[in-house]
Order: structure tokens, then C-alpha cells, then sequence
């Protein structure tokens, strides 16, 4: 049986709109999808993309004020996306539908919709009381960030031995892969506290970690500007990254067109897009790139019916 992934639709002023409808008949081959999306926003959104909405294209009428203004930061489209962010979420968790896929959010539009989450993960962890993890990649590599959505300045100050320790070992649990490459803060990871001083908690939490699943599973830290160099990607296909940026700009620079977000260590399933909302090319008939959604939605049935 194709597994049922509700979908959350995004910025309506960005790009998911046009990827959800351009995308949908090849999805529609492998999975049963559910967007959750309000008929009338829909057929406004056709009719500006002047793409035809898909006869079998099912939605979750999620309720709300809309007005599509493409490109703008707006509080009423930060305001849906979240809403129909949290449709998906109680689909998957009434076990309604297997998984969910989310199209991007902007930021910036949360916050002017007074929704003080980040991002999608930041609402996850909350609303299941569980130390989701993000990761990014492709078959090739992927990336998971121990901070994610902080400003750099507090980064240093949220690196130690306890919560670092158990990220890996959840972060472990999840992929379940026996290398894992964890990476340092400072530049030439501190060249033995020359540069700082944070690698001595990222070692003693490598060291923790590995006499916890009693295996030397994690190796590190890594030293942060060879970390991603193509010699070290043949020894390490999954990575630890201490920072958003740190992990996310060699990734995106490689293989940004794939790459997917997935979720980790929760009671769901949630993938995701690599990319944001993309305002500067939305309906606009500029080629928009659909893989990442496609391979997104390919990773959310794996692990759906990984699951069953
Ligand atoms: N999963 C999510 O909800 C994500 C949301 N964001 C949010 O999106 C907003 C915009 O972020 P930006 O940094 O501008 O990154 P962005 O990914 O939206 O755009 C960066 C560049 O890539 C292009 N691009 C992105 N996706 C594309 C696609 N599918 N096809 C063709 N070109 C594409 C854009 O046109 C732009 O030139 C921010 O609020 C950011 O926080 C960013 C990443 C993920
Ligand atoms: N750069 C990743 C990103 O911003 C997506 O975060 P999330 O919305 O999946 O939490």
C-alpha cells in the first residue's frame, strides 16, 4: 500500500505552492498525498501560477486568512504556513497519515506572525517533548547540527560534555551508521587550545559516546576546514556539525539541488526540502528545481515503510 504523507504547503508567497502542483503527478505514482491547503487559496494560486491543479490532488482544509502577495514577508502567510504546519503534525500524530513533508517557511514571516518557534524542528521538539535532531544530505552525505537556529555568539556557550553526549548517542540511535565524523568549533580545531578551548568537551564527549555503545563509533573533532575535503568524505559519510553554517554551506555548495532535511528522534516522520522560499524567483516562471521535494517525499516513504 502507497503510505499517506500530509503536506504542508509553505510561504504561499514562496515557492511550494508551484513545486506541490508541478510535482504532484510523479508523487502521486509513489505515495498518497494530503495537502493541507484551503480549496480557494489553491485555486487563487493556479490561477496566478497558471498551472491547472491535478484533478486527484487531495486536501486538508487548513482554515485562515490568506492573500497571496508573491515575495513579501507578510503576517498573514507566516501565519497559514505555521497553521498548516500544525494540520500535518496532528495528522501524524492521530496516525491519520504515515509521514509529513513540509514545504519552506519563511522566518522572517513567523516572526512577524508573532510565532515564536524558528523553524519547523524548534516546533517539533516541542510539541513532542523530544530532542529532535536536524540533519541535512543526500545519499552521498549528511549533516546533523548539534545548534541550529541560534545566533553564532551563543554557540560556544551551548557546547558541553552532558548535551553534546547525548546528541550523539541519540543522533547514533537514529542512522545507526558505525562512523561518524564530529567536527570542531575553532579554526584547526583549536590546534590543541591554542585557538580555544571548546574541542576538550567535544573529546570528552566523543570519548563518553563511544564508551556508551561501547564501539569507537565517533572520531573527532575533526578539524572544521578539511572536515568536508573529498579525502575525508571517502572515510565519513554521516557528520556532526557544531553550527548551522558550519555544516550546511559545504553541503549546499555539493549537492544542494538533492539534498533533503529530515527529522530525527521523534515519534514521526518528517522530511523536508533543503531550501528556503525562494521569493525571488516565486511565481514568476522561473525554472523552479523539484528534486529536493521529490527525494524528500522518496525518504519519507522509505522510512514509513521502514517502520511498518
Ligand atoms: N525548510 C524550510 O522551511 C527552510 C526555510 N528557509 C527559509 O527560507 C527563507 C529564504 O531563505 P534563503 O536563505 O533566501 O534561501 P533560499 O533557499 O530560499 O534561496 C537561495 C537561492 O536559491 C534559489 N532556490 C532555492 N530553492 C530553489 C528551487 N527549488 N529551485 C530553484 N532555485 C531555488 C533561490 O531562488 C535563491 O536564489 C528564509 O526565511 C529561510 O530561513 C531556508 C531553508 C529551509
Ligand atoms: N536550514 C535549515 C532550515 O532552516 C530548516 O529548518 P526547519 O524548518 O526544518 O527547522
Amino acid at each position: 500500500m502507497k503510505p499517506k504523507i500530509a503536506i504542508s504547503i509553505g510561504d504561499i508567497n514562496g515557492i511550494g505552492i508551484e513545486i506541490a502542483l508541478l510535482s504532484h503527478e510523479k508523487i502521486a505514482k509513489i505515495c498518497k498525498p494530503i495537502y493541507c491547503i484551503n480549496k480557494n487559496l489553491l485555486k487563487a494560486a493556479s490561477k496566478q501560477l497558471n498551472i491547472k491543479i491535478p484533478k486527484d490532488f487531495k486536501t486538508f482544509e487548513t482554515k485562515g486568512d490568506f492573500e497571496i502577495k508573491p515575495g513579501d514577508v507578510t503576517k498573514k502567510s507566516g501565519k497559514y504556513s505555521f497553521d498548516s504546519f500544525m494540520d500535518a503534525i496532528k495528522l501524524a500524530d492521530k496516525k491519520q497519515v504515515d509521514a509529513i513533508c513540509t514545504l519552506p517557511i519563511n522566518k522572517e514571516a513567523w516572526s512577524k506572525a508573532d510565532i515564536s518557534y524558528k523553524g519547523h524542528t524548534e516546533v517539533l521538539r516541542d510539541y513532542f517533548g523530544k530532542n529532535a535532531i536536524m540533519m541535512l544530505g543526500c545519499k552521498k552525505m549528511f549533516v546533523s547540527l548539534f545548534t541550529e537556529h541560534i545566533p553564532l555568539k551563543k554557540v560556544p556557550k551551548k557546547i558541553n560534555v552532558e548535551d553534546l553526549t547525548r546528541f550523539l548517542i541519540d543522533f547514533q540511535k537514529s542512522v545507526k551508521s558505525k562512523k561518524i565524523g564530529v567536527l570542531g568549533l575553532n579554526p584547526h580545531a583549536s590546534d590543541n587550545g591554542v585557538l580555544g578551548n571548546e574541542e576538550v568537551e567535544i573529546f570528552k564527549a566523543i570519548k563518553n559516546a563511544n564508551k556508551m555503545l561501547d564501539e569507537k563509533i565517533f572520531t573527532g573533532p575533526l578539524v572544521p576546514d578539511t572536515a568536508f575535503s573529498p579525502m575525508s568524505r571517502k572515510n565519513y559519510k554521516y557528520f556532526v556539525a557544531m553550527y548551522h553554517d558550519q555544516g550546511l554551506a559545504p553541503l549546499k555548495a555539493l549537492y544542494f539541488d538533492q539534498s533533503i532535511n529530515v527529522s530525527l528522534n521523534l515519534p514521526i516522520i518528517r522530511t523536508s526540502v533543503d531550501h528556503g522560499t525562494a521569493f525571488n524567483i516565486a511565481y514568476k516562471n522561473e525554472k523552479v528545481n523539484l528534486k529536493s521535494y521529490i527525494n524528500a517525499i522518496k525518504e519519507a516513504i522509505v522510512l514509513a515503510n521502514s517502520k511498518k
